[in-house]
């Protein structure tokens, strides 16, 4: 198994639907589509621009129609959309996402709060949306939650994470999105959750969903970096939460990434300068604080 750093890094930006599906007040969608659009102009390809769910479950993401209508698209940027089922992703195709994701978790428990559904269940739903996305060509992702530890269940075995991958790549994802959705992981548990993986998974179909509830976000994403993961998610200014995770807090900060591969010389193309613009302009608009420290640190530097 590799243990060298990819050369180079592709970031999944997902604080205007990871990060903003948590927000308890309303978001106009001028901001909403403000904020996706300073994130490509920053140098974001990937961006997770809304979600597709049911409005009762998460209002939030309610208005994702009109973000995507809105949105002034610039060529080479995913705009992606989070998926349940196929009435999510038949709502996303109409409005012009180039890219869906289907998500389920290790756990039993987790699964139910969030998806109202077993794991196999949530499954049944990916395969059938699944056939619907082959038929219009579009590509589909997969995330898993909990590969570290689950709010209800505790710890989660490895080889937990390593089943549900497996069949999720088996349904055809192009790339299994590994959650640790409430930030409990460290990098000897992230690591050995990865090799579980990574003995029945291709690296290249393998991304990292890494939130720091506990402080330990960047230090497992360099943990994964060892082991040569070169697809990372993450925030702007470290947005966000999972409504079905009491405590869960943002996703690492998208800025903090950014700066650490700068550290590293590993090459992602981001703009740091116009990222933290935006990551500010959010915080502004939500009246919330930054939270990227590097954001922080830059800011204080004038
Ligand atoms: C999965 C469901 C839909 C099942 O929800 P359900 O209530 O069991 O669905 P249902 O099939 O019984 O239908 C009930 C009603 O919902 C409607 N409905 C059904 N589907 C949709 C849809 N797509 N869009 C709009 N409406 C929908 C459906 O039409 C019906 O309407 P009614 O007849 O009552 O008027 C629900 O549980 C749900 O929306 N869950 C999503 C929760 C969510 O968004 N959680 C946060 C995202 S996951 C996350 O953050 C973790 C991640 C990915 O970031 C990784 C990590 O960090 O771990």
């Amino acid at each position: 198994m590799s243990r060298e750093f990819p050369d180079k890094v592709r970031i999944v930006e997902v604080g205007p639907r990871d990060g903003l599906q948590n927000e308890k007040q309303p978001i106009d969608v001028a901001v909403k589509v403000k904020l996706v659009e300073m994130l490509a102009d920053a140098g974001l390809t990937s961006i997770e621009t809304g979600s597709f769910v049911n409005p009762k479950w998460v209002p939030q993401m309610a208005g994702s129609e009109a973000v995507f209508a809105s949105l002034q698209r610039r060529p080479g940027v995913t705009y992606s959309a989070l998926t349940p089922n196929l009435k999510g992703f038949e709502r996303a195709h109409a409005a012009g996402a180039s890219e869906v994701a289907v998500f389920t978790a290790t756990s039993e428990s987790f699964a139910r709060k969030n998806t109202n559904c077993s794991i196999a269940e949530s499954l049944d739903r990916a395969k059938v949306l699944m056939a619907a996305a082959a038929e219009q060509g579009l590509p589909v992702r997969g995330y898993i939650s909990c590969v570290v530890g689950c709010p209800y269940e505790g710890e989660i075995r490895p080889e937990q994470v390593a089943e549900v991958a497996q069949q999720l790549l088996a349904l055809g994802c192009y790339e299994i999105s590994l959650g640790d959705t409430i930030g409990v992981g460290t990098p000897a548990s992230v690591t050995a959750m990865l090799d579980a993986v990574l003995a029945h998974i291709p690296l290249e179909n393998i991304a990292v969903h890494l939130h720091d509830t506990y402080g330990q976000a960047l230090a497992n994403i360099y943990a994964a970096l060892q082991v040569g993961v070169a697809v990372i998610d993450s925030s702007v200014a470290g947005l966000g939460g999972c409504p079905y995770a009491k405590g869960a807090s943002g996703n690492v900060a998208t800025e903090d990434v950014v700066y650490m591969l700068n550290g590293l010389g590993i090459h992602h193309g981001v703009d740091l300068d116009k990222l933290a613009a935006a990551g500010q302009f959010i915080c502004d608009s939500l009246g919330r604080d930054n939270g990227s420290k590097v954001a922080i640190a830059l800011a204080n530097k004038g």
